[in-house]
């Protein structure tokens, strides 16, 4: 396959989109050649696809670029196809060198059972004293499993969709109202303040300069772009139902073919577009209402920049592909309400329904069955607990009844110049983020915060009851979140963390409280562990990804410690699973704790 660029600026961008329909391609390619029956004799065969540019944009001739390509080895059996992703270094830089990084990795076990009455606490899961079994993780940041991640058109949408979703910039009709109504009562675009629209003031003093207000007016600005960017395609994908509704209209009294001609001129008429004009747009419309009607108007909503591609060229347009965004509707709904709480008022343009469905924290819902309606997760936990609850925190609490004013976690003194460093990466580490130095696990610690884990808590399918499903890609080395719940000691017979200092034993308990962690399930095959980390002179058990791929099961190995006197079987499934033959089979794990 070639394709040629007149212009290098827009090769990368030629290069990118070729990329993804070539290597959707390409397989099939191979595959038809082997279904053929053609003897290939035990070769390696390659197949590649490049783009060449006349000329870059100093006028000079530029070289190939390869953007695709996959190999078909028929010398094993059976005949193995690998696939070589577009990337962008590779392929314009050469390969992107990315510095390994020192890791404490937990290499004992990390969850444990709360010793009873008889047992002793003596298993010391959690230490920092040095040579304690720690050792190096190198982060791969390009790579899951060691493998290159090729993602199909329809992956990537999907994951432009959970991207917006869980990006800082919120979806909120009235800030459109609120530059709207400034600029009536000023006549010109005036810039409204955080203090304007009541929401939190930076406190350093750089809010109060040119660059801090040009930031919080360039901010808004975007998020009324967006929002209008959303009505858009709402109010399109609705002019395509009325189209057709016309259409039965008419049909009354006119066939078929005429009803719709007469629909098109009438159409035509009120855009003031000629006909060749209304039906392309009209193709892209009715992509954005098939979306609506699949995956819900959230998906429509929330589609990332990608939309308008996705719908023009409709490679991707077959019926998998509804039934996948259908069986993420209330996926989709569940996020998009829990955290863009004003979104579905921007259905009422249309005279859509605009009350919220899925009120509460993002987990305070548990996405089931694809198609099924999301349920409240105290309802999960009935059968074993009639009044289970569940807060959700962002940091530990301290059980004052048992530690008072101290943090059992302390393991260094405020140092006398009040300036923390890291001992991983040995910079300087402070919650200020201009002071912040360290970027060990940026998305936890010392920056500023990027909202909430892209995760859901899930309903399993196989007796583990809920589970943690990643809703993007967590590359190797990201933190999913720090194990928060209620710093305790002494309890016996429930799920606990144990932690050690230098000097002090501790309990993490996540059974009435605590984060996301808590409902990540055991694999003896897991895609995270975790990992002690020492934030400002605290120790913290942050989990960190081994490469979990998105809309998979996030998993842990709870380990060996966990499990040796526990009365139950592993539910993994995994083929090398440790724990699947116990001496009592139950049909369905116990409750949870
Ligand atoms: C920390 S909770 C994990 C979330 C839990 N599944 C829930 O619904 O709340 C740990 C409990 O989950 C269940 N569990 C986790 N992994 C499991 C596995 N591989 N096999 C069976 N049960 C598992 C056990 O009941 C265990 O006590």
């Amino acid at each position: 396959m070639m394709a040629v660029a007149k212009d290098a600026s827009n090769l990368e961008e030629m290069a990118q989109d070729l990329a993804q329909r070539a290597s959707e391609q390409l397989k099939s390619v191979f595959l038809d050649l082997l279904n053929s029956g053609v003897d290939v004799g035990g070769k390696l065969l390659q197949l590649e696809c490049s783009l060449s540019g006349l000329r870059d944009s100093n006028g000079a001739s530029s070289s190939r670029m390869r953007i695709a390509s996959m190999e078909l080895d028929t010398q094993v059996s059976p005949p193995r196809i690998s696939w070589s992703p577009f990337d962008r270094q590779t392929a314009l830089t050469g390969l992107k060198h990315v510095p390994p990084r020192k890791r404490r990795k937990l290499t004992d076990s990390v969850r444990e059972r709360a010793p009873g009455p008889d047992q002793e606490l003596n298993k010391n899961v959690l230490t920092s004293q040095p040579g304690s079994g720690v050792d190096t993780a190198l982060r791969k940041e390009l790579t899951l499993h060691g493998q290159p991640t090729p993602r199909s058109t329809v992956e990537k949408f999907i994951d432009g969709i959970w991207q917006s979703i869980y990006s800082g910039i919120k979806l909120d009709p009235t800030e459109v109202i609120e530059q709207w109504q400034a600029i009536e009562s000023s006549g010109q675009p005036r810039l409204l303040t955080d203090t304007e629209t009541g929401s939190a003031v930076r406190s350093t003093s750089v809010a109060q300069t040119d660059f801090g207000r040009m930031n919080v007016l360039t901010r808004k600005v975007s998020q009324t772009s967006r929002t209008c960017r959303s009505l858009e395609v709402i109010v399109q994908a609705h002019w395509a139902q009325c189209f057709d509704d016309r259409v039965v209209e008419l049909t009354v009294s006119l066939p078929r073919e005429n009803a719709k001609k007469q629909t098109i001129v009438e159409a035509c008429m009120d855009f003031s577009w000629s006909e060749k004009e209304l039906r392309n747009k009209m193709g892209v419309w009715r992509g954005y209402h098939d979306i609506a009607l699949s995956g819900g108007w959230a998906a429509l909503v929330f589609a990332g920049m990608g939309l308008y591609r996705f719908c023009k060229y409709r490679s991707s347009f077959a019926s998998s592909t509804f039934e996948t965004l259908k069986a993420r509707k209330h996926r989709f709904e569940v996020a998009a309400d829990t955290l863009h709480p004003r979104w579905r008022q921007l259905l009422g343009i249309i005279g859509g329904p605009t009350e919220r469905k899925y009120i509460g924290h993002p987990h305070d819902w548990v996405v089931a069955s694809p198609g099924d309606e999301a349920v409240p997760l105290p309802e999960t936990y009935h059968q074993w607990d009639k009044n289970f609850s569940y807060t959700h925190l962002d940091e530990a609490n301290i059980d004052a009844d048992v530690w008072g004013a101290l943090d059992p976690r302390t393991v260094s003194s405020p140092p006398p110049d009040g300036v923390y460093t890291c001992d991983t990466c040995g910079e300087q580490q402070s919650d200020d983020p201009p002071a912040n130095h360290c970027s060990c696990f940026p998305n936890l610690y010392g920056s500023v915060k990027a909202g909430p884990a892209p995760v859901q808590v899930f309903r399993t399918p196989d007796g583990k009851n809920n589970g943690l499903v990643a809703c993007c890609t967590f590359e190797s080395g990201a933190a999913i979140g720090e194990f928060v719940g209620q710093i305790t000691s002494g309890l016996a017979n429930l799920d606990v963390m144990v932690g050690q200092t230098d000097s002090t034993t501790y309990q993490i308990w996540q059974g009435r409280e605590g984060n996301h962690t808590r409902f990540i399930n055991h694999s003896c095959h897991p895609n995270s562990e975790y990992e002690r980390f020492v934030w400002l002179g605290t120790q913290r058990i942050v989990l960190v990804s081994k490469g979990v791929r998105a809309e998979e099961e996030i998993t842990v190995d709870y380990s060996d410690v966990y499990w040796q006197d526990l009365d139950k079987v592993c539910l993994c499934g995994h083929a090398e699973c440790r724990y699947d033959k116990r001496s009592r089979i139950l049909p369905i794990a116990p409750a949870p704790t």
